[in-house]
């Protein structure tokens, strides 16, 4: 059912009341959340403001950004160092060091000790590896075979693909949508999702936008903590699986972007990537006015 849920804006005195002596750790979603939808993909930036205000956000509560982009592409249009970035719907995480058999979401074949850009120890997962040749050889088939439809783009998002339809007429969607379709019949261990005017190619592993919540708690130390208080904002199906996650944990706040009234496992709504960008400012006053009472 379709329901509409309270403004985060509205209720955000009565939800930090109930965060008071929590560790806060702050989730965003990318496109539709901190950079507003546009047509052309490649021009998704975010605006200076918005940057200032993530990186506010930052300086106070561990931060983590988590996009169906490839996490190059994330981290080249957040352009903050003080964030956690992960990328292709969670199947490629940049995180914090820790022993890495102490989490409890991956596995630890798929980790590696990496040196980050500052020189910091990080562990890199990825846990879809093993399907990059083919990931590789779809996109070609996908490019050979859609070419002669106008307005699809192809973007490669490393261990998935989105095929956009946001500029293809209406009229050769479904020839669009029966060519993709026939090519995953020839790679069974892929599967199709939808986005916003876009069908995601996925390898069928276990994994997804929840379970990168997951891992980044595991790695950031709050993996079973029950003082830890998740905020996820995300405007997206596939944002779901997050929400879903806290949900189930019954922990943290699940905040859906829409400005329509929508079939959502989030508790709470911001209509927009400006409401994303004043809940997140409130958020970093909100902290900096309570310094000094919070057991942080
Ligand atoms: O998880 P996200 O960070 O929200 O990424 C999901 C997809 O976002 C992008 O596509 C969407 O935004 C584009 C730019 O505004 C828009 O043109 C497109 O129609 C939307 O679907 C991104 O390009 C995809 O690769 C992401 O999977």
């Amino acid at each position: 059912m379709q329901k509409k849920h309270p403004s985060a804006l509205c209720m955000f005195d009565r939800m930090m009341s109930a965060a008071n002596g929590k560790r806060i750790v702050v989730f965003l979603d990318y496109d539709g959340t901190l950079s507003p939808i546009v047509d052309d993909p490649e021009q998704a930036f975010m605006s200076d403001s918005m940057r200032s205000a993530v990186r506010e956000v930052a300086r106070y509560f561990p931060t983590a950004i988590i996009s169906g982009r490839c996490r190059d592409k994330v981290c080249e249009f957040v352009k903050l160092t003080s964030v956690y970035y992960a990328g292709s719907h969670g199947m490629d995480i940049l995180a914090p060091m820790r022993p890495l058999k102490s989490t409890s979401t991956g596995d630890a074949k798929y980790q590696t000790r990496v040196i980050d850009e500052q020189g910091n120890e990080v562990v890199l997962f990825q846990p879809a590896q093993e399907f990059l040749p083919a990931i590789e050889e779809i996109l070609k088939v996908l490019d050979e075979k859609t070419k002669e439809i106008n307005g699809v783009m192809i973007e490669n998002n490393r261990f998935c693909i989105s095929v956009h339809f946001r500029r293809v007429n209406e009229e050769d969607f479904s020839t669009l949508e029966e060519q993709v379709k026939s090519i995953l019949e020839d790679y069974p261990r892929f599967h199709l999702t939808r986005g916003r005017k876009v069908m995601e190619i996925r390898p069928s592993i276990k994994w997804d936008k929840g379970h990168a919540l997951e891992y980044l708690l595991d790695t950031l130390g709050f993996g079973n903590s029950k003082d830890v208080l998740p905020l996820y904002i995300g405007d997206d199906r596939t944002d779901e699986d997050a929400f879903k996650v806290l949900q189930t944990r019954k922990q943290g706040y699940p905040i859906i972007v829409s400005s329509i009234p929508k079939d959502t496992k989030a508790s709470y709504s911001l209509r927009d990537p400006s409401e994303v960008m004043s809940f997140l400012l409130r958020l970093a006053r909100w902290r900096r006015n309570s310094n000094g009472r919070l057991l942080i």
